[in-house]
């Protein structure tokens, strides 16, 4: 079961509607404008067309936790675009970017890509997109990753959504899923677990503090998991 965390803002505590929809109602049809007071003004303009700020879903997870998968049917059932942080900068390796060798020697050893290059690939991805929903898929992994989203992007997420998973059960997925993962071996798979423990966590802590976090029990069949991800956006 998803379990919203520590207190729960007025907008979202006395309705039995969904969140996704509980805002949209608030923010107008099909546009959101970002919640929070406290966000920093964005370096540069245009990230949002015409101050236009889309509904945006974090989605954390230590390794293996099924953040995909279930990203992936969040996608078919409530239509939203999923942008997922290591596949935009697995594009940048295939794509031999500027930037393509230093993000392979990164993901290879488990470490975290620079804030800023990680950043920028998501909000090309966001100006690109007709979408005005996204899954943030593997982002952000560390606080640096956080502030840095908020001073370029210049906005919060929405809802953040925590999929909780023993390590040992995190190690089996990844071990089996056969997809040619240069880190889907056991020496980075541990690496990215002590990352994720130490730097990963402070930041669902912080977004449970803040009220945003719906962590959910990431055991079980994925159809199970998607169960009890469903109502988070259902209508
Ligand atoms: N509930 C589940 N039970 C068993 N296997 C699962 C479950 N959910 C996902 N898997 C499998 O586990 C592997 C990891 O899942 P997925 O890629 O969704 O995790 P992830 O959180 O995105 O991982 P990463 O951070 O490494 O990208 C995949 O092979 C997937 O098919
Ligand atoms: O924000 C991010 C996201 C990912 N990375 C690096 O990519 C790999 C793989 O990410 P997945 O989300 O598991 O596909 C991750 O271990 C990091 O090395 C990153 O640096 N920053
Ligand atoms: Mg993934």
């Amino acid at each position: 079961m998803w379990r919203r965390t520590t207190w729960l803002p007025p907008l979202f505590s006395s309705s039995k509607r969904s969140l996704v929809s509980q805002i949209q109602g608030a923010y107008g049809l099909r546009i959101w404008r970002t919640m929070s007071s406290e966000i920093q003004k964005p370096e540069e303009d245009g990230t949002f067309p015409r101050g236009i700020t889309p509904f945006i879903t974090f989605v954390l997870g230590g390794p293996g936790s099924g953040k995909g998968t279930q990203c992936a049917r969040i996608v078919e059932n409530f239509g939203f675009t999923h942008l997922s942080a290591g596949d935009l900068l697995r594009q940048e390796i295939s794509s031999n970017s500027e930037n393509g060798a230093m993000i392979l020697n990164t993901i290879k050893d488990g470490k975290i890509v620079p804030s800023e290059v990680t950043v920028k690939l998501i909000q090309k991805a966001i100006e690109s997109s007709e979408s005005h929903k996204f899954l943030i898929d593997g982002f952000p992994r560390t606080e640096e990753n956080r502030l840095t989203y908020e001073r370029i992007i210049g906005a919060e997420p929405n809802i953040v959504l925590f999929f909780d998973c023993p390590p040992e059960e995190m190690v089996k997925r990844v071990l089996n899923r056969r997809q040619g993962r240069v880190d889907d071996n056991a020496n980075t798979v541990k690496e990215r677990l002590k990352i994720f423990r130490a730097l990963s966590l402070p930041v669902v802590n912080y977004y449970a503090k803040k009220g945003k976090l719906y962590k959910i029990d990431g055991t079980g069949t994925e159809d199970e998991i998607f169960e009890r991800v469903r109502p988070i956006f259902a209508a």
